[in-house]
């Protein structure tokens, strides 16, 4: 399982033996010489095989030689779902096959690579009947199959499925293993020795199956259903795929972040009561996630999310709707944890950035400071000839509001933003809850066309129809174009932030695909809970060449420790050439949902010294696989680095956290132990084998064993989620109130495949 497999939505072009129907193919096929990169998923793009079929290779195409057997690929298991596609001959249902978890048989369909003529399943099949012996003769050829010795198991070849397999979106080990010939036990244990605990029937997706045949020489192919040809997986893409000549300017869409307290909140109300979008004037002012005002006869969209969170949970998604940040620094306050930490997001992001020192009109108030401080963390300012625009505001006093406003255009006008409103609605959900009276209401940016009433759509895992629309200051609407936050009224369930709508044609399609992505979307959370550590994948990557940066996300319990950790990396980078180590964040305190989400967005990985995650940090990144590395030994770090940077990591220890508590009482016993009385938030607490960490607002500040759990008064072995009890933490009697405990286990993993 060394490489990841390549997604293509191209069509194989796997040759003319082969009717491949109207499907849509990724393929992880390093091989076949297709050519093909991700095509864009344009709302309206052809499906993909119904181009000329160029892209044709000699290993895969499916020429009809004797020898050849590419174009007899086995069926794709039964939930590839075939759409309404009479002619799709080279996938055979699911209930012909016999294959299983042995090599394939030499009859029947599944895994068995077809009889060797140059037909598709469906003709080989006809063509099996037509010659098919009579009753006399069968009788013989039992009889003679009686006769023979019988060959032993273990000497029968394996029949490796020649040109990639089609595979679905999602499917079972035993689809996987049924469509491949692989043995199910086989591939299990590959699953094992990459971490992944599975059983046979386990719903792995495309990506993990595709990964797991690398292992076995077999490349594959994503056989993407009729009807997921034109959905829209990247609005990026939308974008490039627009004719130039229907290209309209677009207003520019704009988030504020920066420190608590900085003023954030206080300049977005300014904006908006300074200047609300003509003809919006007297309406009421509606919190939908995002509104628009007016400067110069032009529009400017604002994220009215203040902070960090919302810019950088969509980008974990894949989302990017931020054209340009304001970073707000406080002009008595200067550059703080949460301003560097805003600054790594912008940066990784690549968004152009605005800083606007705020509070000018306090007399403490001190810019100059202020941009010194940025010109440390490498943010030069225009006044100290760098790129960075910077206005000086105050959100209070309303002072010089409009300067920056008209700062935003200016950088809009560089940026060249432009979009197509003459398309159908491509935008992205910017907020969505489920409202008692109205139902589902979500909040879309559009990004791409223009979204009508009555519009059905699309948009993540749900479906519906436009019943109403409503502009940030509760205007009713008929048409949102783009970069127009618009309320919509509609939907069959509560999408998420982040997620993309588009415009369909037909409602029932859209159904069938929001169904289909629930079940994927099941898939895939499992196959990343599964995955484990994904630092011993990267570090295999490192071995092979693949990676050579490594990005981590540092956060440590004193500022000491950081600037030890970043002085130790530096010196490991100038130590070799090969890798280098990036440290892309870096901070005090626990490890936040905002770090998961930035090391989902840039692949970093997080290392926590004397820092821990927060339970909702812990779940997001357990969620989507992220490694978090705990650390409490400078020295321990150092050898894991440079040996993750010579790729070559032995196989380790992982802890399995079970159960997170909070003290929210203290005893004293007559022998000086303290007893905390606990309320258990998450998971369990198990007497033995387990490790406690006792934590202070984030920070590690003991590690240990439970010398005794009790309820009540008698001791328990295990106390769950959602009841008190009362535990002493060995040899440690400085709980407090209001301390976290972090209840784990460790378990030892296999470093690579
Ligand atoms: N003197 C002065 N005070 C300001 C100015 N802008 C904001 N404040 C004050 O600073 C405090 C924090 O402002 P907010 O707008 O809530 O700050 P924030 O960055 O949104 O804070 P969080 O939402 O906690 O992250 C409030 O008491 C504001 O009144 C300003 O320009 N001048």
């Amino acid at each position: 399982m060394s490489e990841k497999p390549r997604r293509d939505t191209g069509g194989t072009g796997t040759g003319s033996g082969r009717s491949t129907g109207q499907s849509t193919n990724r393929t992880s096929n390093q091989q076949t010489g297709t050519g093909r990169t991700p095509t864009a998923t344009g709302a309206h793009r052809q499906p993909a095989n119904q181009s000329t079929g160029g892209g044709r290779s000699s290993s895969t195409g499916g020429r009809n030689t004797p020898t050849n057997q590419g174009n007899a690929r086995p069926a794709a298991p039964a939930n590839a779902r075939s759409g309404n596609q009479p002619a799709r001959g080279n996938n055979a249902p699911a209930a012909s096959r016999s294959g299983g978890s042995t090599p394939a048989p030499v009859r029947g369909g599944g895994a068995t690579p077809a009889p060797a003529r140059g037909t598709n399943t469906r003709n080989a099949r006809s063509q099996q009947s037509r010659g098919r012996p009579q009753p006399e003769e069968r009788e013989r050829e039992r009889e003679a199959v009686l006769r023979r010795p019988p060959t032993p198991t273990t000497t029968r070849p394996v029949m490796r499925p020649r040109g990639p397999v089609a595979l679905p979106p999602v499917m079972t080990v035993r689809e996987l293993s049924e469509a491949t010939g692989i043995g199910a036990a086989d591939i299990l244990k590959t699953m094992l020795k990459a971490g992944m605990i599975a059983n046979i029937n386990q719903q792995i997706d495309y990506e993990t199956a595709a990964l797991i045949m690398t292992d076995f020489g077999i490349e594959t192919v994503e056989n993407m259903p009729e009807q997921m040809v034109g959905i829209v997986e990247d609005v990026k893409e939308v974008l490039r795929s627009q004719p130039p000549e229907e290209m309209r300017p677009r207003p520019p869409v704009v988030t504020i972040m920066g420190h608590v307290d900085h003023g954030k909140t206080k300049l977005l109300d300014a904006i908006r009561s300074t200047r609300v979008a003509e003809g919006e004037a007297g309406g009421i002012t509606q919190h939908i996630g995002a509104y628009q005002v007016e400067v110069n006869h032009r529009k400017i969209t604002f994220l009215d999310t203040p902070g960090h969170e919302a810019f950088t949970a969509m980008r974990a998604r894949g989302a990017q709707v931020t054209d340009i940040v304001v970073l707000v620094v406080a002009a008595d306050d200067g550059v703080k944890p949460q301003t560097e930490e805003a600054i790594a997001h912008v940066k990784a992001a690549g968004v152009p950035m605005i800083v606007a020192i705020n509070k000018i009109d306090l007399p403490t108030a001190n810019p100059d400071r202020i941009k010194q401080q940025l010109a440390a963390l490498d943010v030069i300012v225009e006044e100290y000839g760098g790129n960075v625009p910077c206005v000086h505001v105050s959100a209070r006093q309303k002072i010089n509001i409009d300067g920056l406003l008209e700062m935003i255009l200016l950088v809009a006008d560089l940026e060249d933003l432009r979009a197509n409103p003459n398309a159908p609605a491509v935008g992205t959900i910017i907020e969505a809850k489920l409202d008692k009276s109205r139902g589902p209401v979500a909040t879309v940016l559009i990004q791409n066309g223009t979204l009508h009433l009555e519009d059905n759509v699309l948009v993540g895992c749900v479906a519906g129809k436009i019943k109403s629309m409503f502009s940030d200051s509760g205007k009713r609407l008929r048409h949102a174009e783009p970069s127009t936050p618009v309320e919509i009224i509609g939907l069959e369930g509560v999408p998420q932030a982040g997620d993309i709508l588009q415009v369909m044609d037909d409602l029932v399609l859209a159904r069938e695909i929001a169904l289909q992505r629930q079940r994927q979307q099941r898939a895939e959370a499992m196959a990343a809970s599964a995955r484990g550590t994904s630092l011993e994948e990267l570090f295999g990557k490192v071995k092979q060449g693949q990676v050579k940066e490594l990005n981590l996300i540092l956060k440590a319990d004193v500022q000491g420790s950081l600037d030890a950790i970043a002085h130790l990396i530096e010196q490991l980078n100038q130590s070799q050439n090969e890798v280098q180590t990036r440290i892309i964040h870096r901070g005090v305190g626990a490890i936040t949902e905002g770090d998961v989400n930035l090391a989902l967005a840039s692949h970093a990985i997080i290392i926590g010294f004397n820092a821990r995650p927060d339970p909702a940090a812990r779940r997001h990144a357990e969620q989507h696989g992220i490694d978090i590395r705990f650390y409490n030994i400078i020295y321990q770090l150092q050898d894991d680095l440079k040996k993750a940077m010579a790729g070559m990591l032995a196989p380790t220890f992982k802890e399995v956290v079970e159960g997170y508590a909070e003290v929210r009482n203290i005893f004293r016993l007559p022998t000086r132990e303290v007893v905390a009385g606990v309320y258990v938030t998450d998971g369990k607490i198990t007497r033995t084998g387990q490790n406690v960490r006792v934590l202070r607002r984030g920070v590690v500040i003991h590690d240990g064993k439970i010398s005794s759990l009790k309820r009540f008064k008698d001791d328990v072995r295990e106390v769950t989620a959602g009841y008190e009890c009362g535990l002493i933490v060995e040899g440690f009697n400085d709980i407090e109130i209001g301390d976290a405990l972090e209840f784990y286990r460790q378990e030892q993993v296999a470093a690579t495949l």
